[in-house]
C-alpha cells in the first residue's frame, strides 16, 4: 500500500525537525532515508506509524488518513525489541494473538517464520539466551508475520556487527522480495542504503529536508558495491563526509 507524506512539518517544543515533507512511497518501495544524527529521520518514522502526531500536514496510507498506530504498519528498532521473558517463538507468536489469532495457529505460524531466517530449533530460548545477529533475526520474523503492508526500519542492524549485519542484510532483502512490503529504511550505513533501497533520500541537518534523492531501481545488486563508488563517494559528501579512499571497507567505512 503506498505511503503520502503530504507538507509534514513537525516542530517539539519550538525545535524545528522536519521542514516541510513531501513524498508518496510506493507499493512494494524500499527507500532508505540517511541524513545527520538528531535531523529528525526517526521522527519521520514515528509519524508514518501513527506514534506522533505532525505539527502541519498529514501522512495517508493508501487513501486514508494516519490518526494513530495500525496493524497494517510495523515499525522495528535496532535492539531491545524483543520482550525478554518471552521465549522466541512466544516474541513472534505475539504480533499475531495482538491481532486475534488463535494461540495454537500463532504458534504454528512463529515457528514457521523461525524457521524462515534460520532458528529452527532456538524457538524455546529466550532473547539473552541467544546473539543480538539472532534476536534481530527473530525481530524480524516478528515484524513479518503479520504481513504488514508498510514497514518502518529504524537502524534495524546498527548494533550488529559487519559480518552479521551483511547476513542480515540479505534475509531481509529476501522477505521483503516475497512479502513486497513498502519500506522505510532509517539507516547510518550508506552501504546497507545502498545495498538495500530502490530510493535513497539524503537530508539536510534539522530542519531535515532532502538534499537530493539517488535512484538505484536499475541496478542489479551484491555486496560488492565497486559499481557504486561514484554515488557513494557523493552521499558522503552530501553527508559532510570525505571518502579519500574508494577502498576503505565498504561496510565499516561509511557509516554517518
Ligand atoms: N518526543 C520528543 N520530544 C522532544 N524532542 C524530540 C522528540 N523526539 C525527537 N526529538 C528531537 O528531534 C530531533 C530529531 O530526532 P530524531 O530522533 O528524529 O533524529 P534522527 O535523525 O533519527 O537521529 P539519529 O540518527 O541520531 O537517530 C532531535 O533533536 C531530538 O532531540
Amino acid at each position: 500500500m503506498k505511503l503520502s507524506f503530504d507538507n509534514v512539518s513537525k516542530q517539539f517544543s519550538g525545535l524545528d525537525v522536519i521542514g516541510n515533507f513531501s513524498r508518496t512511497f510506493e507499493q512494494g518501495e524500499l527507500v532508505a532515508l540517511v541524513g545527520p544524527s538528531g535531523c529528525g529521520k526517526s521522527t519521520l518514522l514515528h509519524i508514518a506509524a501513527g506514534l506522533e502526531k505532525a505539527s502541519n500536514g498529514g501522512v495517508r496510507i493508501g487513501d486514508r488518513a494516519i490518526t494513530g498506530p495500525g496493524p497494517e504498519r510495523t515499525l522495528m528498532f535496532q535492539e531491545n525489541a524483543l520482550y525478554p521473558w518471552l521465549t522466541l517463538e512466544q516474541n513472534v507468536a505475539m504480533a499475531l494473538e495482538l491481532q486475534k489469532v488463535a494461540k495454537k495457529e500463532a504458534r504454528e505460524q512463529a515457528a514457521a517464520w523461525l524457521a524462515k531466517v534460520a532458528l529452527k530449533g532456538f524457538e524455546a530460548y529466550y532473547p539473552h539466551q541467544v546473539s543480538g545477529g539472532m534476536r534481530q533475526r527473530a525481530a524480524l520474523a516478528r515484524a513479518f508475520i503479520s504481513r504488514p503492508e508498510v514497514l518502518l526500519l529504524d537502524e534495524p542492524f546498527g548494533a550488529l556487527d559487519a559480518l552479521t549485519r551483511m547476513t542480515l542484510q540479505d534475509v531481509l532483502r529476501d522477505l521483503i522480495r516475497e512479502a513486497r512490503p513498502t519500506v522505510l529504511l532509517v539507516t547510518h550505513d550508506v552501504d546497507e542504503a545502498l545495498f538495500l533501497a530502490d530510493h535513497i533520500l539524503v537530508f539536510s541537518p534539522r530542519p531535515a529536508k532532502v538534499l537530493k534523492e539517488f535512484n538505484l531501481v536499475h541496478i542489479e545488486k551484491t555486496h560488492d558495491l565497486s559499481d557504486f563508488a561514484a554515488m557513494r563517494r557523493e552521499i558522503l559528501e552530501l553527508l559532510g563526509i570525505r571518502a579519500e579512499h574508494d577502498d576503505v571497507p565498504l561496510m565499516e567505512g561509511a557509516g554517518v
